[in-house]
């Protein structure tokens, strides 16, 4: 059975149906690469992450920037995640790895990295199950909680979350539950912790090392920024738009001929 992207992304909009293609066919492409990005809040995960993807031409889907466009769009579901989010608790995983599905399908891109996913077993149990994908390895931005503190309160992004109250309760869920993800990881060799302390331009040197130790090469700037930026579906669509103005022109300059 041939399944177009169209149908694909669709699947994603319930759970139920999620696996509607039965397992002959998979929702995804076995061939995807995705690499976790965990740490605690203030860590510098999107940071990193933002180099990343400018260097190596993956696509960085930010679980909490999802969350914080579906309480945006005004979606059924938009309140109950703003008041888990204030409350620095974690978002049940149907409607977080739902976000991530979609978007890593309408991204067009085979490299993702998964920035502040999975933040509990059950996170990482409903991803796995509904994609077959295991990360290549997971990167761990360990940082002391004084530096963490330290930039969130300087973060001002007028994030709900970014105060002192909430961010202890951060903390403590990171404790408690993400950390037992990365303990699992480690088990299974693929952990690569980061000393997250270090300026920005060190910590990603160290990122580099890990991505070379992978086989990762990295991509032409341009080429990765218009990729990262648009994704492949939207530049065919410029594309084609762009030899329909083309024809357009061609033709009024023929008639001036
Ligand atoms: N290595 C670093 N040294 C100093 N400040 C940093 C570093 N990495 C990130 N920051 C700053 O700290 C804040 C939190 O970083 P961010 O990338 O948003 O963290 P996270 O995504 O883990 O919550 C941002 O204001 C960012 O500019
Ligand atoms: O997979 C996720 C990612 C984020 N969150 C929620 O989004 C908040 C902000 O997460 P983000 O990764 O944006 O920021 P960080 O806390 O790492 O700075 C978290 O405290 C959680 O409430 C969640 O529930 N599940």
């Amino acid at each position: 059975m041939v399944v177009s992207m169209k149908e694909r992304v669709e699947a994603t909009s319930s759970a139920s149906n999620i696996n509607k293609f039965g397992s002959e066919e998979s929702l995804f492409d076995k061939n995807f690469k995705v690499v976790f990005v965990l740490g605690g809040p203030g860590s510098g995960k999107g940071t990193q992450c933002a180099n990343i993807v400018k260097h190596y031409g993956f696509t960085h889907l930010s679980a909490g920037d999802l969350l914080r466009e579906e309480i945006k769009s005004g979606s059924k579901s938009g309140g109950m995640i703003k008041n888990l989010m204030k409350e620095g608790q974690i978002v049940p995983s149907e409607v977080t790895v739902k976000l991530l599905l979609r978007a890593m399908l309408e991204s067009g891109n085979d490299k993702f990295l998964i920035d502040g996913f999975p933040r509990n077993e059950e996170n990482r149990v409903a991803f796995e199950n509904l994609t077959n994908i295991e990360p290549e390895f997971v990167l761990f931005f360990d940082c002391s909680v004084k530096e963490m503190e330290r930039r969130i309160l300087n973060r001002k992004q007028g994030r709900d979350d970014d105060n002192m109250e909430t961010i202890r309760k951060r903390f403590e869920v990171f404790n408690e539950s993400t950390l037992p993800v990365i303990e699992g990881y480690n088990c299974k060799g693929k952990i690569r912790k980061i000393d997250a302390d270090k300026p920005v331009d060190e910590v990603f040197e160290n990122v580099k090392a890990i991505f070379s130790e992978f086989g990762i090469e990295e991509v032409s700037y341009k080429k990765t920024n218009i990729r990262a930026i648009m994704g492949f579906e939207r530049i065919m669509c410029l594309i084609k738009w762009l030899s329909n103005v083309k024809k357009i022109f061609t033709k009024k300059i023929l008639r001036y001929l």
